[in-house]
């Protein structure tokens, strides 16, 4: 990664720093830096990592608490503000594509599903990934199906209510939601047992045959609704996703996003859909035995109307797994991205989910490889052994039979938290290229 220098006039407190960009593009490497216009309003001395410690703020966003770049400054030691200085910029000069242009390409419908170890910063890079979909034009809606949700902390706005919501600050159609785990999980409860276990069980104990309905009890469907398993949650969250995705006013989506949950949990729910469409199929199975003897009953007592609104509620479930699961494995459409760091043990973790993945027939593309420390010439000693550190880690990635023949992007550590929309937009322009 070279190093893209450009001089910046610093020019006292509340400095207007809207040149940045403009000034970085000018210089010897073209740099991808995204064309915000920052104005800074710096404390009266910056440090090595001068800009971090200073409040930006972004023209066109009012409130910007704290600064998202990751600039370096060359110049070592402190220096006074109105000092001239030199910008290293961490950031990658422009590269061979590394793959946007076909993430991009067309408005068919394209799902990407980000997922890896915890903590790794899949939130940050689905968020990322949005804004830069969004600002090129495409109607996005990215989800979170992790129940222990980041995503509002990510675009620093609260997407906690369960529906999609348009993200604050934005002049693209840019939309956001986290699933309410136990709204779903509720919403299943209720097709699978409400309608369908009593209302059947009355109507079986009407005609003196409710012990026909115990049979149930064998699917362990009651074991299922209150321990649910692992990666229930998350399949739920999806199914509900495409719920939403099948009707009209959804269609305007050209890209959806999914924020997965650390990668045991996606794990498991690849293969839920397989489980749940079985024992959906079982209970289907089961129930329609029933309907047909109690038909049978009906005709000579005539009772009920013969209409089982659960047996519908199931069957669209059981479809929508079923289209779940396509989807996970539809390569047309459907993209799983993993996200790692550079450190042995999350890049043995990506491996396996790499196999995993493959194992399951979900495509695989691209291993993003986040919180790289960005180069410096100037390394402190904890710098220069983590560099050591993070390379070994990389070697592996070009070393292991499952990971290599992936894409491998690198996207920097960040000097500050990455949240808000120019914060996304930034980190986006530089990994989605
Ligand atoms: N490149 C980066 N540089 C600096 N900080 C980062 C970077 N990527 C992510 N972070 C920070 O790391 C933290 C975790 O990131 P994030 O929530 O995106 O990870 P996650 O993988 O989604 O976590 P979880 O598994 O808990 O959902 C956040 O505070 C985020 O701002």
């Amino acid at each position: 990664m070279a190093l893209c220098v450009a001089p910046l006039r610093v020019v006292g407190v509340e400095s207007c720093l809207s040149g940045l960009s403009s000034g970085l593009r000018a210089s010897a490497a073209p740099c991808s830096f995204a064309p915000l216009q920052f104005r800074a309003l710096c404390p009266e001395e910056v440090g090595n990592y001068g800009f971090s410690s200073c409040a930006l703020r972004s023209s066109g966003i009012k409130e910007l608490s704290r600064p998202h770049l990751g600039y370096d400054l060359a110049a070592r030691g402190r220096r006074k503000l109105d000092s001239l200085l030199t910008v290293a910029a961490v950031a990658n000069p422009v590269e061979a594509n590394r793959g946007f242009e076909e993430m991009t390409a067309g408005t068919t419908r394209k799902y990407f599903m980000l997922g890896g170890k915890g903590g790794v910063g899949k939130t940050s890079l689905a968020a990322s990934l949005a804004v830069k979909f969004a600002n090129n034009g495409h109607p996005t809606l990215v989800v979170s199906t992790d129940p222990a949700h980041s995503l509002s902390d990510s675009f620093a706005q609260d997407l906690s209510g369960g529906t999609i919501m348009a993200v604050d600050g934005v002049d693209f159609p840019l939309y956001a939601m986290e699933i309410n785990p136990e709204q779903a999980r509720e919403e299943f409860r209720a097709s699978v047992s409400k309608d369908g276990g009593t209302g059947v069980k009355d109507f079986m104990d009407s005609v003196g045959l409710g012990g026909w309905v115990g049979e149930l009890s064998e699917l362990k469907l009651g074991e299922l609704l209150d321990t649910p398993p692992p990666g229930l949650d998350e399949a739920m969250a999806i199914s509900k996703v495409v719920q939403f995705i099948q009707s009209p006013e959804y269609s305007k989506f050209t890209r959806i996003i999914f924020d997965t949950a650390p990668t045991g949990h996606t794990l498991r729910l690849l293969s839920l859909p397989d489980f749940l469409d079985a024992s959906i199929g079982k209970i289907l199975k089961l129930k329609k035995k029933i309907q047909n003897a109690a038909a049978a009953i009906k005709s000579v007592f005539g009772q009920g109307d013969g209409r089982d609104k659960a047996t519908d509620k199931l069957e669209a479930l059981k479809e929508r797994m079923i289209m779940v699961r396509e989807i996970f494995r539809n390569k047309e459409t459907t993209e799983f991205v993993i996200v790692t760091i550079p450190t042995v043990m999350a890049i043995s973790e990506s491996s396996r989910l790499k196999s995993s993945l493959e194992k399951e027939g979900v495509p695989v593309k691209r291993l993003i490889v986040n919180q790289v420390l960005p180069p410096s010439n100037s390394d402190c000693k904890f710098c220069a052994v983590k560099r050591k550190d993070q390379k070994r880690a990389m070697d592996m990635v070009s070393k292991d039979p499952s990971l290599q023949t992936l894409e491998v992007v690198e996207s920097p550590l960040f000097d500050l938290e990455i949240r808000g929309v120019p914060a996304l937009k930034f980190m986006g322009d530089l990994v989605w290229r």
